[in-house]
Order: C-alpha cells, then structure tokens, then sequence
C-alpha cells in the first residue's frame, strides 16, 4: 500500500511536472518563432531603406559628368541633390566628391565646405576598390550637422575608368530609432541592425553607447550566421548579462543583419504567473491524493490491527474453551477421564456393542483398606498413593479405545470397547500383578504382605445390558472380591472363575 501511495504520487508529479514542462516548451518555441518573424520584418524594412539610397545614388552616378561640370544646378537647397534628399526621409544627406575628397555638390544648405573628406573610411575604400558595389559604412558623425549616420556611398570614374570621385548618402541612424520605437518590446528586449562585420549600427534600447560596438564574440556571429541566413539561437549577452532568446535574419543584397531578442527570464515570469493557478492546483492535487493516501493507509492500519485483535482473543477463547472441556473430562488429581468422561464414554461404547453386536467389557479397582493408609500415613500421602495406582493404570490401558477413569474416591475403571470377559480377565491380571508388584508400602493393611493392593470385579456386556447395569455388575463383583478377603478378581462373566 504504502508503494501504490508512493507510486501514484510519482506518477501525479511526473504527469503534472510534464504538461508544464511541455506548455513551457511550447511557450519557448511560439517566442522562436515571434522573434524570427520580427526579425524579418526588421531586415525588409533595412533592405528597403537601403535600397532607395542605392537607386538614388546610381542615378547620381549617371549623372556624374553633368554634375562635375554644372555643379550649380545639383549644390544648394534649390538643387537637385537637395530635392532628392527631400523624397527619402532616411537621408541625412546627399554628396558627391571629387577624387581629393572636396564637395562638388552636396544637399546641404550654404556654401560648399572647404575641407576633405579624404579621410573618411568610405572614401578610401572606394579609391582601394575598383568597382561598383556600394559601399555601407559604420556609423559615423554628420561633419555638416553632427548626426549620427550610417554613410552609403558608391564609386565615381571618369570616361577612362579612374577614379574621380564618391557619391555619398547618409542614412539617419534616427530613421532607425523611429521605427524601432512603434514596437512594443519588454525591458530588456532588444532590436538591433547590425553590419555583417558585426559591427553594431543601431540597437534599441542601447542607442548611441553602444554603437560601432563589434559583436563578433557572440554566437550569432561565431555560429548560426555561418549556417543559415536566418535563424534563431539563445545566448547570455555578453553586454549586460541578460539571456535572451534572438532572432535574426540576414538583409538581401547588403552586408546588414536584423536581430530581435526577447529576456528569457521575464518571458519565465510571465509565463509563470499565467500557469500559477495550474501549478497550484496540481499541487493540490498531489496533497490531497497523499491526504487521501495516508488517510486510507492509516484506516487499513488500524482494520489489520483490530483484525489480528480479533484473532488473538478467538485463540484465547478457543484455548479456554479447551482447557473448561479437559477441566470437565479430566480428574485433577490423577489425569484420568474423570466420572464425567467415563459415563458418557461407556455410553458409546455400549450402544456400538449393541449395534455390531462385538463384546466390550468393564473392570472395577479399588485400592483395599485405603481408609487405614489415609489415617496412618495422611491424605498427601494417600494423595500421592493415588497418583501411583494411577500411574500404573495408565500404562496398562495400551490397547487404542481403552480408556481408565477414576469413577469416584479410590475407586478406578476400564472402559474396554471390543474385549470379551476372558481378554478383560486377562488384564484384570495383569493390573493386579502389576500393583502388587509396584510394591507401595501399607503397613495398616489386614493384609500379610503389607503393601497396597486391589480388589477387581469384572463385567462384560450380553443381550439386555446397559450402562447401569454393567457398571452394577462389576460393582457386585468387586464387593464379592471384598468380601472374599480383597487383593483378587471376581468376575460376572459365568466362564470365568475368580482369581486370587
Ligand atoms: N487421600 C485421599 N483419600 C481419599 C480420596 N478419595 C477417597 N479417599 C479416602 O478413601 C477412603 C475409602 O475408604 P473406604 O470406603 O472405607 O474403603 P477402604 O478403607 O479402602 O476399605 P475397603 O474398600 O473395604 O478395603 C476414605 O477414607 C476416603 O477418605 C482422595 O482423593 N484422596
């Protein structure tokens, strides 16, 4: 009982534990899936923006031999490149170059600046690289106006094929920052645009601190972007310390990754406070199936307990039972069938003998002048005397259905069932012999050889007898042996001669 207990409560925790664990699973999976999609939504929108620029700057490049020789009608906010500009809120602004890195004409209001942007990283790529490809840049400061951009910018050649210059855009990393913000995210969660050099562009909710930040230790770089271009992974940020689950996907054509992560920790909590009540009633559940566990165990218990109660006074019971019966069958002093017993077994026999019509036989003894040993010696003496004769009795009475009752006093009897008169004669002999020959010491006696010895009357059953009769019969017969000076046999049976 106890395992069957043990075995459910497992099994309430094993069931309760797994349908939590699988919802939890399941919870995990659904946010995968949440943070993928957003992710891709991140990198349209990144492709989208990018790819306007570069149409916009291709078409400066076409323009390129107007623009380097009427500069005037590009520069300035009346000029071309300006009113670009005013068709993609993304740009912070529009530049060409020549090959020193001088403005030829920009988006910018006033005078074109004087000084070099030779410098810049983009420039110098461009002169290194001899081809088309558009180049996307790490984040940098606006020299016209101080904003943080990310610089956008495309190779310029002359007729020949060399070098001549850099047409340039600058995307507002601003742009960004608004459209990250129409998402409703958590505390730590974060959106983030990234170069494919690892290279942090814009990560919300980090902003400026954490720009052109490398996160090539991470395992979206180290990993998962070597195996798909999209994707989804979990990892500790080695940044703040939080766990995420992120999302990611590549931006096609250009060298940027979207990511979208979610704190694993809150996203725990949340998913905790919705399933508490389910928790708790499971708990419940397992408490009570243990209450109601115990409970039976204890009623089983205390029932096994009353049960072997029971048991045990039905033994006691049983066992009184059977010493009342010996008590009222045996004689105390001697260990014979008492009076009792002798009665209702001589009964038996006699109506067996009656039926089958086989002889049974009854024999009296009575130990002469025991009233003069009682005075002489005392009555624990005659006790004891009694206990002997008893004793000898006993061993003579061998034969299976003889039973040797103390009829009363000092008067003993043979029930012998199946015994004619001259097989009782036969053991009345040898009972006799045997007492003489135990030789118990009676000095009182008339007798000459001073022990103690009996007198026994012999009675068999015949056509007509009944328990009062034989039992009259032997008595008649041992008050003949009396009579006829004690320590012999006297017999009823007509064949059979009394013997001294
Ligand atoms: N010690 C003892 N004596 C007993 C017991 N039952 C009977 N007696 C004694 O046995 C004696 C029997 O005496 P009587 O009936 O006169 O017979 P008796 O003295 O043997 O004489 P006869 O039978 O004629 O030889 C009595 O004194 C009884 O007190 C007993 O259980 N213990």
């Amino acid at each position: 009982m106890p395992l069957f207990l043990l075995l459910v409560s497992i099994s309430v925790v094993l069931i309760s534990g797994g349908a939590l664990w699988q919802s939890w699973q399941h919870e995990l999976q659904e946010n995968e899936r949440l943070v993928k999609n957003q992710s891709l939504a991140l990198s349209r929108q990144a492709q989208d923006t990018f790819l306007q620029v570069q149409i916009t700057l291709q078409e400066i490049a076409r323009n390129a031999d107007d623009i380097f020789s009427s500069p005037g009608h590009y520069a300035g906010t009346q000029g071309l490149l300006a009113r670009q500009k005013a068709l993609l809120p993304q740009l912070n602004g529009l530049f060409v170059f020549d090959a020193n890195g001088i403005s030829v004409a920009n988006s910018a209001p006033g005078p074109l600046p004087a000084y070099s942007n030779g410098d810049r990283d983009y420039f110098s790529w461009h002169r290194r690289h001899d081809n088309q490809q558009m180049h996307i840049g790490h984040v940098i400061r606006s020299r016209s106006n101080n904003e943080p951009v990310i610089p956008v910018s495309l190779r310029l050649d002359d007729a020949e094929g060399h070098f001549r210059g850099v047409a340039l855009g600058t995307v507002r990393v601003d742009y960004f920052r608004q459209y990250y913000d129409y998402f409703e995210i958590g505390e730590h969660d974060v959106l983030g645009l990234t170069h494919r050099d690892a290279t942090m562009l814009y990560v919300r909710p980090f902003a400026d601190r954490l720009t052109n930040h490398s996160m090539a230790h991470t395992p979206l770089y180290q990993k998962l972007l070597k195996v798909s271009p999209t994707g989804s992974g979990t990892w500790r940020s080695p940044i703040d310390g939080i766990t995420r689950i992120f999302g990611y996907a590549m931006v096609p054509h250009y060298p940027l990754v979207a990511a979208v992560g979610i704190d694993r920790d809150a996203l725990r909590k949340a998913w905790l406070r919705t399933n508490l009540g389910i928790i708790c009633l499971n708990l419940l559940m397992l408490m009570l199936v243990m209450l109601f566990g115990l409970l039976l165990l204890r009623q089983l218990r205390l029932m096994l307990e009353n049960q072997a109660e029971l048991l045990r006074a039905r033994d006691e019971l049983t066992y009184a039972n059977h010493r009342l019966q010996d008590l009222a069958l045996i004689d105390s002093l001697t260990g014979l069938a008492n009076r009792r017993q002798f009665d209702i077994y001589l009964e038996q026999c006699i109506e067996r003998a009656a039926t089958t019509g086989v002889p049974m036989s009854l024999i009296m003894c009575d130990i002469d002048y025991f009233k003069r040993y009682n005075d002489t010696r005392g009555h624990v003496a005659g006790d004891a005397c009694l206990r002997r004769i008893a004793d000898i009795l006993k061993s003579l009475a061998q034969r299976n259905g003889d039973v040797v009752a103390r009829y009363g006093g000092e008067e003993f009897a043979f029930v012998l069932p199946a015994t004619d008169a001259s097989a009782a004669l036969a053991l009345a002999q040898r009972i006799l012999a045997a007492v003489r020959a135990a030789a118990l010491p009676h000095a009182s006696t008339e007798l000459a050889e001073k022990i103690v010895t009996l007198s026994i009357g012999v009675s068999t059953f015949s056509i007509g007898s009944n328990a009062d009769s034989l039992v009259h019969d032997a008595d008649q017969a041992l008050y003949a042996a009396k009579r006829n000076g004690r320590n012999q046999i006297v017999t009823r049976s007509p064949t059979v001669a009394a013997q001294r």
